[in-house]
């Protein structure tokens, strides 16, 4: 038999030995779970997440899920609780978090990530907990974050200059790009100190990353030995393996630099890599800081950091030009409160209400993981009365909950940023993890540990392209409002506008 046919009737005795596990999985613990649409052989219900699973599980929910906010799906090998109302979000936080504390693993995540020895992707347990507390304490806390000031400045000012050009020549931008530029630059100067041609090879390498951790994963559906075959026969594991090579190779060169103290940083401040080199030093991290754990945080923080700026912003824009009047009331607000100023200043933003409102609508509508970072549990739980075995993974479906009528009314869907300002009805409702309608960045063990480096990098962003500049779609062109499928959820056309320098602030 050819080695081809061998490896076909492998993969078919596997996949049937996956189909009767998924079975029994399925079938003989029915009656105490939540829930669930029919499902089919061997996939369960992965056919029905379609193009873009937070808009399925919504509609998956509104016909089968319990009037409690639950769902169960047998998607492949996993079991999945699905999470959709804020009451229920409400009840997962504060009564089993600890049970979901954990992630669904992943061959690839783990190869790329340096054995997953981050934040984002460490199973829960004491390396976690570690690390999680070390990142919240020296790498993202409020202080920490409040010192790369003088680099949300210079990169602002960078963006502003960018679309400065355009106006000038009377070009139209593509936002996404100068977006995604400036978000990545915040976090890789944040997280490294670098820019530049590091900056635009580390920008390619997460590009490919990306694209190979999207999506489904082979082990979702194979035993992880089978679909290890399959990465090595595919020659997906070797592009794995040249990507992993990669980043050991830029993440060392940065290592050494940093050891060497031959970087050039304008903003004179420790960047992360620095905290955690100096911690290691001292011995005072509380955790083995390897080389291989150090390189595994860096690029944690640059991979969670960029894309989720850059869509947010770019959505932000999006929604301002499809509601004019937004765009203008939040014109007027940077207008006024930088009182003629050539620039935007950080110390002015705390005094922009408005621009926090239309923050806080575009991330309740568009939040850039939609599903969050599906947790997994470690025990069994019993919720609301089902019994949730261990290992089930947990999808919080945030985009549903921001635009639940039942927690934001008739007019959920719009984009009406007067409802987070006084007498607006939801005044008070904030997105730091304790009011479960408005989740984009999580709650509970798992939150993101970098809300406050986050706000004002998207808030000094916002107000610098809307202070500087008008903002029209070009003769001819509409707005389209569609998503992009993946990870996060860009609009589907990359936002093309026309800038206009205004005249009371020049760039
Ligand atoms: C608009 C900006 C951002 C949004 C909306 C966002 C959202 C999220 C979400 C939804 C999660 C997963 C929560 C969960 O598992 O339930 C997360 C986790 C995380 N985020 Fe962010 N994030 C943003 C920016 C950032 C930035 C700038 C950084 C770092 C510089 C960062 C670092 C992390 C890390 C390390 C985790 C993993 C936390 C854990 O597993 O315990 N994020 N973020």
């Amino acid at each position: 038999m050819s080695p081809y046919l061998v490896f076909v009737s492998n993969v078919t005795v596997l996949l049937a030995f996956c189909y009767v596990i998924i079975k029994k999985a399925v079938g003989g613990s029915r009656n105490k779970l939540p829930p669930s649409p029919p499902s089919i052989p061997l996939l369960g219900h992965l056919h029905l997440l379609g193009r873009f699973p937070h808009r399925s599980l919504r509609d998956l929910h509104s016909r089968y899920g319990t009037d409690g906010g639950l769902l169960f799906l047998q998607l492949g090998r996993r079991r999945t609780l699905v999470v959709s109302t804020a009451a229920a979000a409400a009840d997962l936080y504060k009564n089993h978090d600890l049970a979901f504390a954990s992630r669904v693993p992943s061959a690839t995540v783990h190869k790329l990530s340096f054995g997953s020895n981050n934040v984002s992707f460490a199973p829960y347990g004491d390396a976690w907990r570690r690390s999680k507390k070390f990142a919240v304490v020296h790498l993202l806390s409020p202080r920490r974050a409040d010192s790369f000031g003088l680099v949300r400045a210079a990169e602002a000012a960078a963006l502003v200059a960018g679309v400065n050009l355009a106006a000038v020549a009377g070009e139209v931008v593509e936002l996404r790009g100068l977006l995604y530029g400036y978000s990545n630059a915040v976090v890789t100067r944040a997280a490294a100190g670098t820019a530049g041609a590091t900056a635009e090879k580390m920008k390619q390498l997460m590009v490919n990353s990306t694209a190979l951790m999207s999506g489904l994963q082979l082990e979702d559906v194979l035993p992880d030995a089978a679909a290890k075959a399959v990465r090595w026969a595919t020659g997906l594991e070797k592009r794995l393996d040249r990507q992993v090579e990669a980043w050991d190779e830029l993440l060392s060169e940065m290592i050494a630099e940093h050891l060497e103290k031959k970087r050039d940083d304008v903003a004179g401040e420790e960047d992360l890599l620095d905290v955690l080199l100096r911690l290691r030093k001292e011995g005072t991290a509380g955790l083995e800081l390897t080389d291989d754990r150090i390189k595994s945080i860096v690029q944690d923080m640059i991979f969670a950091g960029t894309e989720t700026t850059s869509v947010t912003l770019e959505w932000a824009m999006a929604e301002l030009i499809r509601n004019p009047r937004a765009m203008a009331k939040l014109q007027d607000e940077v207008a006024r409160v930088s009182n003629g100023k050539p620039t935007i200043e950080e110390d002015d933003l705390s005094r922009m209400e408005y621009l926090k409102a239309v923050l806080k609508e575009t991330l309740r509508l568009h939040p850039p993981a939609p599903l969050l970072v599906p947790h997994e549990s470690t025990t069994a739980a019993v919720v609301q009365g089902y019994e949730i075995p261990a290992k089930t993974a947990l999808f919080i479906n945030a985009w549903a909950i921001g635009r639940d009528p039942t927690a934001w009314g008739d007019a959920a869907e719009e984009f009406r940023p007067e409802r987070f300002l006084d007498g607006g009805g939801v005044t008070g409702i904030d997105l730091r993890g304790s009011d479960y309608q408005l989740l984009p960045f999580g709650a509970g063990r798992r939150i993101c540990p970098a809300i406050s480096f986050a706000l004002p990098a998207l808030e000094i962003a916002l107000a610098s392209l809307v202070g500087h500049f008008d903002w029209k779609l070009p003769i001819g062109t509409r707005l389209d409002m569609s998503e992009t499928p993946g990870l996060t959820t860009p609009p589907l056309t990359v936002l093309r506008l026309v800038p206009e320098c205004k005249t009371l602030l020049m760039a």
